[in-house]
């Protein structure tokens, strides 16, 4: 069998402009448009792109975006301080403060000092409580598009096997509650898991969000099974100083035994930023206390 090459890029192109549609309805009722404000502290070259393709992204929905680059420098005390200005600037329904933050600053801290509200990453214990206990709130963007994903591709999770390899906060613990959500029968794998290529065989879903470069073989996936790859691994390209970006999942030795897999680059990633939009749409609603666009 050779897996159907699930695109990630073009569904998340779909979602942005429904989202866009969103956005421009909201501002015709408000007369300003929905606000993102991102904030990266330090210089580390990854991040800055992220932070920049999101603030195009942004542009392009009919946003309005708010970034803020700070030096690594920075006190803790500092970042709450703007956390808080951002909290209060009512132009802003969203804010995304990019993570890994330098370790003299408490990434617990500064994630719990921002208004559930306008917490469009899902990553305040407020928005993960809500989550864990089926209440609306704002989820994770990277798991919400995993997600939108697999019920594309395969309708109803009811009753599936699915393994989720990873158990951060940001992507394999989300995950897992999105897919019970579902009704799927989850179990989440992480470094203590014995016998992973077993565990991952009995699945009909996988979720591989581990940030090692494919180390998720063909031989570990069940036949027919649908496969959605989190990993962004940067790793030596053929050309001398050059690199390239892999997943978790050896792409072609897994495409060879899936029913659908999804690529790296052009699969998770574009549906991640696809999600941060839309939470922050839903945000601007919800703030101005209007009822949830449709179909998002
Ligand atoms: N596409 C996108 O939009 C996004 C991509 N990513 C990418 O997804 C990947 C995961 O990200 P994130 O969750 O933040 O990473 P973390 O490093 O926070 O978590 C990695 C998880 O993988 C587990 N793990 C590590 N080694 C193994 C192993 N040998 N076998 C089984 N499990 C293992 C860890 O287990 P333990 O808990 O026991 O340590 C941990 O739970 C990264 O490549 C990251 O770049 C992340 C966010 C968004
Ligand atoms: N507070 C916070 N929220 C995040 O959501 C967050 C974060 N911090 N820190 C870093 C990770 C990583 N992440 C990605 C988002 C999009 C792509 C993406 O669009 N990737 C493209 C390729 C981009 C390229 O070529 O460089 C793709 O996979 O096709 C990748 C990675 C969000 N993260």
């Amino acid at each position: 069998m050779t897996a159907a090459r699930i695109d990630g890029k073009a569904v998340a192109a779909a979602l942005r402009g429904d989202v866009a549609d969103a956005a421009a309805v909201f501002t015709d009722r408000t007369g300003r448009a929905p606000g993102l404000a991102t904030v990266l502290v330090g210089e580390d070259p990854a991040s800055a792109v992220y932070v920049r393709s999101k603030g195009k992204a942004t542009g392009e929905a009919g946003m309005a975006s708010f970034s803020h680059t700070l030096p690594d420098t920075i006190s803790e005390a500092e970042l709450l301080a703007l956390v808080d200005q951002l909290n209060a600037d009512d132009r802003v329904d969203g804010i995304l403060v990019q993570l890994p933050l330098p370790a003299h600053i408490d990434a617990n801290r500064v994630i719990a000092a921002i208004d559930p509200a306008k917490d469009v990453d899902g990553f305040h214990p407020v928005n993960a409580g809500r989550l864990a206990t089926g209440l609306d709130g704002l989820v994770p963007c990277t798991p919400l598009g995993c997600l939108h994903l697999l019920k594309q591709q395969l309708g109803s999770l009811a009753g599936k096997d699915a393994v989720v390899i990873g158990r951060s906060n940001i992507v394999g613990k989300p995950m897992a509650m999105l897919l019970i959500g579902e009704s799927a029968t989850v179990t989440v794998a992480h470094s203590r898991t014995r016998d992973l290529p077993d565990v991952v065989r009995r699945a009909d879903i996988v979720v591989a969000a581990v940030g090692r470069p494919e180390m998720i073989r063909g031989s570990w996936i069940k036949p027919g099974a649908t496969v959605i790859d989190v990993g962004i691994n940067r790793v030596p390209a053929a050309e001398e100083g050059k690199t390239r970006l892999v997943g978790d999942v050896a792409y072609d030795e897994a495409a060879e035994v899936a029913s659908a897999i999804t690529p790296v680059p052009g699969g998770v990633g574009p549906m991640t930023i696809a999600m941060l939009l839309r939470n922050t749409v839903v945000a601007a609603h919800r703030r101005a206390g209007l009822p949830d666009p449709e179909g998002l």
